[in-house]
């Protein structure tokens, strides 16, 4: 594939040219939230001014255009992960809705005293509350895969782990902290030959890596629509049409039903049985004006480029005296966490907003994780295909400036 255009691409982001305490902004915090281009930007506002309306039950031309543009979204994800249709695609607020949707009926329907939920030392909140509430509602217990001291699984203990109690397999594709990327087709592979299905948490893969569910083979797979240039309040939680049928509907009300008596309620097929009340419709609908995006820029562009820029990354980073990676997997993306001697994450992360640098500090809603590394949070830089060469060379400057500050 022929290179990236950075700079080209770099005037499709308004906020990009913006200036932080006088300084021209260094976005260099994707993990979290990626900025978004302006065709993003006017899908939103273009669905407000010209075509605003309900959707699914409208016979007037407004609700006809809505709803159309609604399920158009609906099929350009489903094209983006492959998926075999596009009712295996529910529209939800995000990552964390996504997963608290199958924890939730997983609880309900499926777990019992004695079974349990494996999950990874390395994940999210998001991907370890919904679980722990579960088990707790159950009397199923979590059980844990560790990682080593490079932030890498250890599959010999994850199989180790796998028994006829485990339900379901619960673990992030990429570590946000520490950008590893697990083998999850390994991971799959085991769980289903002991037919236990397996949740991926995407919220920091599927801006980076090009997912096939068709030949990946998860059970779920939940991501954000903000992390992938789209706005927040969307994101998209796949089922296989199997499970997504086994599973009780999440929440009650309109759309999600067929016929409503006060004796009996029956619901309506996929993917409206997961997607009661009105929709964030404008949402959806940028989320996949998000997705064309990319697919114009071309993946493979933005996924040659996020690994050339990351690699530099680290090069330069590793010349700083003082630094310790927490984290340091052979196969990562996006995200890189660092101390620099024993200035507090915070501080250094003061220094650098100050510069306009903007990085994340703090436990990253990974908590567990940084009790094993026995450290209060880190610095992390999060990388996105309109970040430059030239921003983690001010990200170096900056912290090697921060660093002669405070000590
Ligand atoms: C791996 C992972 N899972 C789940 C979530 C939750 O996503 P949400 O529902 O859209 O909030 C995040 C958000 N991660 C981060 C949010 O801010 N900094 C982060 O690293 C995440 O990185």
């Amino acid at each position: 594939a022929t290179a990236l255009d950075v700079e080209r691409i770099r005037k499709d982001f308004p906020i990009l040219h913006t200036q932080v305490h006088g300084k021209p902004l260094v976005y260099l915090d994707n993990g979290a939230t990626t900025q978004k281009p302006q065709v993003v930007i006017d899908a939103e506002a273009n669905y407000y001014e010209t075509y605003n309306s309900n959707v699914h039950r409208g016979v007037h031309h407004l609700s006809q255009v809505a709803t159309n543009a609604y399920e158009q979204a609906r099929h350009i994800v489903a094209g983006f992960i492959n998926a075999a249709h596009s009712h295996e695609i529910i529209f939800t607020k995000g990552t964390t809705d996504g997963i608290n949707l199958v924890a939730n009926a997983m609880s309900r329907r499926f777990l019992k005293p004695g079974d349990s939920v494996i999950i990874s030392a390395m994940e999210h909140h998001s991907n370890i509350v919904p679980w722990q509430i579960a088990c707790e509602d159950t009397g199923a217990t979590l059980k844990v895969i560790p990682i080593n001291e490079l932030g890498e699984l250890q599959m010999d203990a994850f199989e180790a782990l796998l028994d006829d109690s485990v339900k379901i397999v619960a673990v992030t594709y990429v570590s946000n902290t520490m950008g590893t990327i697990n083998p999850v087709e390994d991971i799959i592979k085991l769980a289903h030959a002991r037919n236990i299905p397996v949740l991926l948490d995407a919220a920091q893969a599927i801006q980076h890596i090009s997912i096939d569910v068709q030949a990946l083979k998860p059970d779920f797979l939940a991501f954000s629509g903000h992390k992938i240039y789209g706005p927040t309040g969307t994101g998209v939680l796949y089922g296989t049409t199997e499970w997504l049928n086994k599973l009780p509907p999440y929440q009650g009300g309109g759309d999600m039903i067929k016929t409503v008596t006060f004796a009996k309620t029956t619901y309506n097929e996929l993917p409206y049985k997961f997607e009661a009340g009105t929709p964030n419709i404008a949402g959806a609908i940028a989320l996949g004006t998000a997705i064309e995006y990319l697919q114009q820029v071309g993946l493979d562009k933005i996924q040659q480029w996020e690994e050339e820029l990351l690699a530099y990354a680290l090069q330069e980073l590793r010349t700083i005296e003082g630094i310790r990676f927490i984290g340091d997997a052979a196969h990562r993306s996006g995200a890189i966490s660092f101390l620099v001697h024993n200035i507090h994450p915070f501080d250094m992360g003061e220094l650098l907003d100050q510069q306009g640098i903007a990085v994340r500090t703090g436990h990253h809603c990974t908590e567990p994780l940084m009790d094993q590394f026995q450290i209060p949070g880190t610095v992390r830089a999060s990388l996105s295909f309109y970040n430059t060469k030239e921003e983690v060379d001010k990200l170096v400057a900056g912290i090697k400036r921060a660093t002669s500050m405070l000590l």
